[in-house]
Formats: C-alpha cells, sequence, structure tokens
C-alpha cells in the first residue's frame, strides 16, 4: 500500500484523538510511564481503541514500552507522535486576512511555535497594507505568490471576509501552498492536492446542539 491510500484511510476522528494523546501526554514528566488504561480513563477513550491507534500508526510502538506493566515512556510516545502529525519540525503559517480575527491570531491565537511559526499577514484592503504587528508587517494578498517562491510556506490561515474567502484562497492554492485552514463560514473549494480544514462556528454549534439534546 502506497502512503497516500494509507492516508486516505485514516479518519478525522482518528487524527483528532492523537492530537488529544499529545495534550494529554503534556501533563506527564517526560520520563513518567503511562499505560493505555490510565490514558483512557483520562480521556475517556478504551484502552483498546488507543492500542490499536498506537499500533496502526506507529511501527515501532514496542520500544516505547518499558518494564513490563509500566506502560509506554512518555517522552518516547509524545516524540512519535509529534513525528506522525509533523509537528516536530518548523512550520511556516501565513494568515490572510488582517482584520480582527487575524490579528487576535496573530497577537494572542496562542500558536505554538516553533511548530507553527508565522511568517507573513496579508490583507486585501489597501488602507491595512504596511501597518505592522507583532513585528510583521501586512503584506497585499497580490504578494503571496512571490512571498511563497521566496521561502517554503507549509499553510494559509484564512480570517477574510466571506465574500473575497474563495478569491483569496485561489491566490494561496495557485501559489503552491497545500494545506488551508478556513475560518470563515464559506465552504471554500480547493484543489485535490490541497488539504482543508474548517473551523466554522455554526457548525460546531450544530455539533454541540445535537449532544445537548442527545443527553436530555
Ligand atoms: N471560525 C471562527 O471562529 C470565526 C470567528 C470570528 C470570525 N470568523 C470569520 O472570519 C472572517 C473574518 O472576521 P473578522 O471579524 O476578522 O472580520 P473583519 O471585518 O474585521 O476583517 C476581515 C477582512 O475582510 C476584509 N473585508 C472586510 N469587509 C469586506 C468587504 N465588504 N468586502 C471585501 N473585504 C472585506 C478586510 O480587509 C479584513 O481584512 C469572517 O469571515 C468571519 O465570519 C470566524
Amino acid at each position: 500500500m502506497k502512503t497516500s491510500e494509507k492516508k486516505e484511510k485514516i479518519s478525522r476522528k482518528t487524527i483528532q484523538r492523537l492530537t488529544m494523546y499529545l495534550k494529554c501526554l503534556e501533563k506527564f514528566s517526560p520520563d513518567d510511564y503511562i499505560s493505555s488504561e490510565e490514558m483512557g480513563v483520562l480521556l475517556g477513550v478504551t484502552a483498546a481503541q488507543i492500542r490499536k491507534d498506537f499500533s496502526s500508526f506507529i511501527t515501532n510502538i514496542e520500544t516505547c514500552i518499558g518494564i513490563r506493566g509500566k506502560g509506554y515512556n512518555v517522552k518516547c510516545l509524545y516524540e512519535m507522535i509529534e513525528n506522525i502529525l509533523g509537528i516536530n519540525k518548523q512550520n511556516n503559517v501565513i494568515i490572510v486576512g488582517a482584520g480582527k480575527l487575524g490579528n487576535a491570531i496573530l497577537l494572542e491565537g496562542d500558536i505554538e511555535k516553533p511548530r507553527f511559526n508565522i511568517v507573513g499577514i496579508f490583507d486585501i484592503t489597501k488602507s491595512r497594507i504596511g501597518k505592522e504587528y507583532k513585528g510583521i508587517k501586512i503584506s497585499s494578498v497580490s504578494d503571496i505568490p512571490k512571498i511563497a517562491s521566496e521561502q517554503r510556506i507549509d499553510m494559509a490561515i484564512i480570517t477574510e471576509n466571506k465574500s473575497i474567502a474563495q478569491q483569496v484562497t485561489d491566490i494561496v492554492t495557485q501559489s503552491g501552498i497545500k494545506a488551508i485552514l478556513n475560518m470563515t463560514s464559506l465552504e471554500i473549494k480547493v484543489p485535490r492536492d490541497v488539504v482543508i480544514e474548517h473551523i466554522d462556528l455554526n457548525r460546531k454549534l450544530q455539533e454541540l446542539n445535537y449532544w445537548k439534546e442527545k443527553a436530555e
């Protein structure tokens, strides 16, 4: 099976669980050991599911297992999951849309450095271009192709107004950027070789409402 075929079969839920495991491991000291049962209790996931996730993703998971019964070494497991998620290296990120949300992400977004390094912020509105936030100057969206040809840009966060979100995303994808985080409520379309994640507050509220109704 080719790597791309393997990737196709990995569900979004599984990737969400990997990020959850990482967050859970951060609460422990690197030298600690944790079993799938302990992790399961903390996260509300079955130990069997955790073991299945580890064995299907981590080919050499046994190297993280300590003395029998102790579980997995926290540092070893953490590094393996980081490796799978590709966050054991610096990923260069741009923000497209320097309005309230774009600036909030830049200034207060709590984006994890050096995993995600914001290297540029762009806008379409002339009056915003040239202003500086957190040492980063707002550039024109039309400069994205040039900047992407000069340095590696791994992903773009789209925080433009919905009415121009598709237009600016087209510029981003035509510049060779292959990963998009869409913060607008527009169902942005991207070419097949580009991955996109949507963070839509309304959709999240709908999901939450389902769980609320189910719990009643
Ligand atoms: N996913 C989330 O959690 C979340 C939260 C807040 C906002 N949003 C969305 O993010 C986007 C940005 O929100 P914001 O509060 O930063 O908006 P904003 O109006 O402060 O700025 C957005 C950008 O759009 C441009 N713009 C503004 N009005 C425009 C118009 N009429 N035509 C063309 N361009 C225009 C501006 O240049 C600005 O950079 C919106 O689509 C909003 O719905 C998402």
